[in-house]
C-alpha cells in the first residue's frame, strides 16, 4: 500500500491498542495524522497528533485497515460496519466467522500478539480469511512486525492453542520470577536485590536462548550433566510436579481460548 494508508484501532487507549498504535507510528507504517484511535471513558494524552473519537462509525469511516483491540467481554457491544475493508482483530476467542459477521467485512485478520508488543517483542501468530487478498497480507505482516516477530498459520486451532503458549506467554516467566523473588525475600534478601538479581536471571536467560543455536531442552541436559546445584534444584521441582504443571496451565488456557469466543 502507498503512504495513503489510514489505520484505525477501536480500543487504542488500552495495553495493546496503545502498544501497536505507538508501534505503527515509530515503524512509518503511516504518519499519525492518519491514525484514528478510539476510547470509551477519558481521552489519553499519548499520540496527540492521531485523531482521537469515541465513534467507532467514524473511526471505520476515517480508515483503510481496522484493528480491534477490546477485551472479549466488550466485543459484543461493538455495532460497525466495515464493509470492504480490511479489519484485523487482537482479541483472545474470536474467531474469523465472527469477525466477518459483526464487522460486515469478508476481509478479516485474527491475530493473537502477547504483551511484550509494548517493547516491539511480540510474538504474533495470525491467519486470515479466504477474501483476504496478497496486499492485505503483506499489509498485516509490515504491522506485526513493527510490534515483533510474526507467523501466519495454518489453522484456527493453532491460534487457539497459542493463545496460551505465547499470547499468554509473557505471564509464565514473570509468574516464576514472582516465585523466585518470594523465595529469595523470605530468605532475607531485600526486595530491591531480590527483584534486580531475577530480573536480570530472565533477561539473561532469554539473550542466551536467542543466541544460541540449542533447544532449551539441551541447554537444560548441559546443567544437568554437571551434577551440581542446578541438577538438584531441576530435580526437585520436578519432584513437585513442574512439566505437569505447565501442561496443566496450558490446556487451561487452550480451554479458556475456545469458551472465551464461545461465550460473545
Ligand atoms: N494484554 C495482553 O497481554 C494481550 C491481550 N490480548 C487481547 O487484546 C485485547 C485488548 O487487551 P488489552 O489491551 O490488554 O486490554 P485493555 O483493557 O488494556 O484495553 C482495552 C481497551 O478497549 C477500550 N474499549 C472497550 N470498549 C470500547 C469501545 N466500544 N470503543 C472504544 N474503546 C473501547 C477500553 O476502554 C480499554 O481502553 C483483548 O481482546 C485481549 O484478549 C491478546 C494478547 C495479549
Ligand atoms: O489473558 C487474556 O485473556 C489475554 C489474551 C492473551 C493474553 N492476554
Amino acid at each position: 500500500m502507498d503512504g495513503s494508508m489510514s489505520i484505525g484501532i477501536i480500543g487504542g487507549a488500552g495495553w495493546l491498542g496503545r502498544a501497536f498504535a505507538e508501534a505503527i507510528v515509530d515503524a512509518k507504517i503511516v504518519a499519525a495524522g492518519r491514525l484514528t484511535l478510539s476510547f470509551r471513558s477519558g481521552q489519553p494524552t499519548f499520540l496527540p497528533n492521531a485523531t482521537w473519537t469515541r465513534d467507532n462509525q467514524e473511526l471505520v469511516d476515517r480508515s483503510d485497515v481496522i484493528i480491534v483491540s477490546v477485551r472479549p467481554q466488550d466485543w459484543p457491544a461493538i455495532d460497525i460496519t466495515a464493509s470492504g475493508k480490511l479489519a484485523m482483530s487482537v482479541m483472545a476467542g474470536i474467531t474469523l466467522d465472527q469477525l466477518a459477521g459483526r464487522l460486515k467485512t469478508d476481509r478479516v485478520i485474527r491475530t493473537l500478539p502477547n504483551a511484550a508488543a509494548e517493547v516491539r517483542n511480540s510474538y504474533t501468530p495470525w491467519i486470515g480469511s479466504q477474501s483476504v487478498t496478497a496486499d492485505d497480507r503483506n499489509v498485516v505482516r509490515r504491522i506485526l512486525e513493527a510490534c515483533g516477530a510474526a507467523d501466519e498459520v495454518k489453522s484456527e486451532a493453532d491460534i487457539d492453542y497459542l493463545t496460551g503458549l505465547t499470547g499468554s506467554g509473557p505471564a509464565f516467566p514473570a509468574l516464576l520470577a514472582a516465585a523466585m523473588m518470594d523465595d529469595a525475600v523470605s530468605r532475607g534478601l531485600s526486595p530491591d536485590i531480590a527483584r534486580r538479581s531475577v530480573s536480570a536471571v530472565l533477561i539473561g536467560t532469554g539473550k542466551l536462548l536467542a543466541a544460541r543455536a540449542d533447544c532449551p531442552k539441551d541447554i537444560v541436559q548441559t546443567f544437568l550433566d554437571y551434577r551440581g546445584t542446578t541438577a538438584a534444584a531441576i530435580e526437585a521441582m520436578r519432584a513437585a510436579g513442574f512439566e505437569s504443571a505447565v501442561a496443566d496451565g496450558l490446556a487451561a488456557a487452550l480451554q479458556k481460548s475456545v469458551t472465551m469466543g464461545q461465550a460473545t
